[in-house]
C-alpha cells in the first residue's frame, strides 16, 4: 500500500500532524492558501483536514483527483459542499463533540458580557473614565433563556443556564418531549420563544431551514429588551435588522461570534452601542482544539489506513475494529452487485439485499452500499460506496435491506435481488473459510464460482456435446479457460455455465458462442 497523503489546510493543534506521522500517513501543513492555490495542490492528496476557513467547493473537489476523505476538525460543515463530495465519492467527516463544551461556555460568557456590558465597561475604565453610574446591568437569575436548537451545544448551554437559575425554553423541531423533560427545559414553538425570552442563544447548523431564522419579521416579535447571542453560524440572523433593533432600543444587546461574511473585517454593526463581537472564537480553547485535532487525525488515519469510518456525514459508519471483519463481506457484496448489474438490462425499480445467518449479525449498511456500488459500476466509472446510495436514489431505485438471523444452507449468506420487468431475479453468495467470496446461486440455479477477472456467462439447453463445442471455440480463438462452473435447473432443462478466462473475450467470439446449438444467451463479465 502506498503511503496516504493528507493536507492540513487550516490552523490546527500540532497534535494532528503528530498523529498522522506516528500512524504512517504523510502530512503537509499548508494554511492560508487562496482557492486557486489550493486547487493547484489538492490533486496530490488522499485526505484533507480543515477547520472553518477552507471552503471545500465543487471547484476544489473537481481538482481533487485523488481525494477520498475530508475531515472537519470541528462541527459545522457548511463550508463543505457535501452533495458535490458525495457525488465524487469523497467521505466527509466531522468531530461532533470535541468543541461543544467550549462553544457552550462561549455562549454563556457572551450572555454575561451582554448582561453587564463588560466590554464597554472595560474600555471605559481603562480609558480612565470610571463611569460607575453609566453601566447598569441585569441579573440572569430568574430570566428566561430561549434556545434555538437544543442539540449537543444547546443542551450544554441549557444545563449551565439551569445552574444559573434561569428558566429555559427551546425551539427545536427535532427535540422529543422526553428529551426536553430529561434536560429540564420547556419545548415551545418559535413564536412563543420570541415572545417570552429575555435572552436568546442560537445553536443550529446553517441549513436552508435555519437560514435567516431570526429574520427582520421574527426579530420584531421578540420581547422588548431582549439580548441575543449567536455562537452558531452567521446567516442565522438578519444582520441589518439586528442593527436596526439595537439602534431603536428594542433589542438591548447582541453578541455575535459568527457573521454572514467571514472574516468580518467590516460590518454596519461595528461600533453600535450594546453590540459585542468575537472573531469566530466559539471553539477556540486549548482543550477543544486538542480534542478536535486528535479526533480528526485518528479518524482520517483510520479511514485511509484501515477503512474505518467514524462520524461521516455522507456514508454509514464502520469502525476500525469492524472494518477488517466486514472487508470480505464488502468484497462479496460488491461482486454480487456487479454480477446483477452486468446481467440485467432496463430500468430496475427495486434492489433488495438480504443478509442471512452470520452476515445478519454484522453492520449491513456498508454491505448495502457496496452492493449498490457494484451494481452501478456498469453505469458509472466513478461510483463508490459513498456516492452509490445517492446515485441509486437519483435513478429512482428503491433499496431494501432484510436480515434473517436463522442460517439456511450456508453459515452466512448475502442475497441480492432485483425487480425487473421479467420479475424478481436474485443471486447469492457466501464466504468460504470466512473470507473468500463465492457465488452459490445464480437466478435460482445452484452454482459455485469465484467471481474474478474476465468471465463468460452462458445459458444453454442442458444437452450432451455443448461443453466440448464451447471449449473448442474458445481454444481456436486462443482463449484459455481458467475455471469452469456448471449448474442446471433440472436435467435436460436450462443450464448455466460460468467460465473464467485468462483474457477478455472479443465481441466476435461472444457472437459465435451465442450461435452454437442450444445456446440461449452469452454475456462477457468482468470483476
Ligand atoms: N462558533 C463556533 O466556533 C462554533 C459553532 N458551532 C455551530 O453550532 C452548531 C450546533 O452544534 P451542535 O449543537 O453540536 O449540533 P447538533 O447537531 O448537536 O445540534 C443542532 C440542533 O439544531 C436543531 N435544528 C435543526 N434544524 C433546526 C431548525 N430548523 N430549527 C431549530 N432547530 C433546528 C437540531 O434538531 C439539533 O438538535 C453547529 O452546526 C455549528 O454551526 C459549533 C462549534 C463551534
Ligand atoms: O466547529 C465548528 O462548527 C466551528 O464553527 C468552529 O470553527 P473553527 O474550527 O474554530 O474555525
Amino acid at each position: 500500500m502506498t503511503q496516504p497523503k493528507v493536507l492540513i489546510s487550516d490552523k490546527m493543534d500540532p497534535k494532528a500532524a503528530q498523529i498522522f506521522r506516528d500512524r504512517g500517513v504523510h502530512v503537509d501543513e499548508i494554511t492560508g492558501k487562496t482557492p486557486e492555490e489550493l486547487k493547484a495542490i489538492i490533486g496530490e492528496y488522499d485526505g484533507l483536514a480543515i477547520r472553518s476557513s477552507t471552503k471545500v467547493t465543487k471547484q476544489i473537489l473537481e481538482a481533487a483527483t485523488n481525494l477520498k476523505v475530508v475531515g472537519r476538525a470541528g462541527i459545522g460543515v457548511d463550508n463543505v459542499d457535501i452533495p458535490a463530495a458525495s457525488a465524487k465519492g469523497v467521505v466527509v467527516m466531522n468531530t461532533p463533540f470535541g468543541n461543544s463544551i467550549t462553544t457552550a461556555e462561549h455562549a454563556i460568557a457572551l450572555m454575561f458580557a451582554l448582561a453587564r456590558q463588560l466590554p464597554e465597561a472595560d474600555a471605559s475604565t481603562q480609558a480612565g473614565k470610571w463611569e460607575k453610574n453609566r453601566f447598569m446591568g441585569v441579573e440572569v437569575t430568574g430570566k428566561t433563556l430561549g434556545l434555538i436548537g437544543a442539540g449537543n451545544i444547546g443542551s450544554i448551554v441549557a444545563s449551565r443556564a439551569l445552574g444559573l437559575r434561569m428558566k429555559v425554553v427551546a425551539f427545536d423541531p427535532f427535540l422529543t418531549p422526553e428529551r426536553a423533560v430529561e434536560l429540564g427545559i420547556e419545548k415551545v414553538e418559535l413564536d412563543e420563544l420570541l415572545r417570552r425570552a429575555d435572552f436568546i442563544t442560537l445553536h443550529t447548523p446553517l441549513t436552508d431551514q435555519t437560514r435567516n431564522i431570526l429574520s427582520r419579521e421574527n426579530l420584531a416579535k421578540t420581547k422588548k429588551g431582549v439580548r441575543i447571542v449567536n455562537c452558531a453560524r452567521g446567516g442565522l440572523i438578519d444582520e441589518a435588522a439586528l442593527k436596526d433593533g439595537l439602534d431603536s432600543g428594542h433589542i438591548a444587546g447582541a453578541a455575535l461570534d459568527v457573521f454572514e461574511t467571514e472574516p468580518a473585517k467590516d460590518s454596519p454593526l461595528f461600533g453600535t452601542p450594546n453590540f459585542i463581537s468575537t472573531p469566530h472564537l466559539g471553539a477556540s480553547t486549548s482543550e477543544a482544539q486538542v480534542n478536535v485535532a486528535i479526533q480528526v487525525a485518528e479518524q482520517l488515519s483510520d479511514f485511509l489506513l484501515l477503512g474505518g469510518i467514524t462520524n461521516a456525514l455522507n456514508v454509514p459508519s464502520l469502525s476500525a475494529e469492524e472494518a477488517p471483519r466486514l472487508k470480505p463481506y464488502m468484497a462479496l457484496a460488491e461482486k454480487l452487485g456487479s454480477l446483477v448489474g452486468q446481467l440485467t438490462t432496463g430500468t430496475i425499480p427495486r434492489i433488495s439485499i438480504h443478509a442471512e445467518g452470520a452476515a445478519s449479525e454484522l453492520n449491513t449498511k456498508p454491505m448495502v452500499a457496496a452492493v449498490l456500488a457494484g451494481f452501478l459500476r456498469e453505469q458509472s466509472d466513478t461510483v463508490n460506496m459513498v456516492n452509490a446510495p445517492f446515485l441509486a436514489k437519483e435513478r429512482g431505485i428503491e433499496v431494501r435491506e432484510v436480515r434473517t438471523e436463522k442460517e439456511g444452507d450456508y453459515h452466512t449468506l448475502l442475497r441480492v435481488s432485483v425487480k425487473t420487468s421479467a420479475g424478481e431475479r436474485s443471486v447469492a453468495g457466501t464466504l468460504f473459510s470466512n473470507a473468500e467470496p463465492r457465488l452459490v446461486e445464480l437466478f435460482g440455479i445452484k452454482v459455485e464460482a469465484e467471481l474474478a477477472g474476465h468471465m463468460m456467462y452462458i445459458v444453454n439447453e442442458d444437452a450432451p456435446g455443448f461443453i466440448g463445442r464451447i471449449g473448442t471455440l474458445l481454444g481456436e480463438n486462443g482463449i484459455n479457460i481458467g475455471t469452469f462452473n456448471l449448474g442446471r435447473r433440472d436435467a435436460g432443462g436450462e443450464a448455466v455455465l460460468l467460465l473464467s478466462v485468462d483474457s477478455p473475450v472479443p465481441a466476435g467470439v461472444i457472437d459465435q458462442a451465442s450461435k452454437l446449438p442450444g445456446v440461449k444467451l452469452v454475456r462477457p463479465l468482468k470483476f
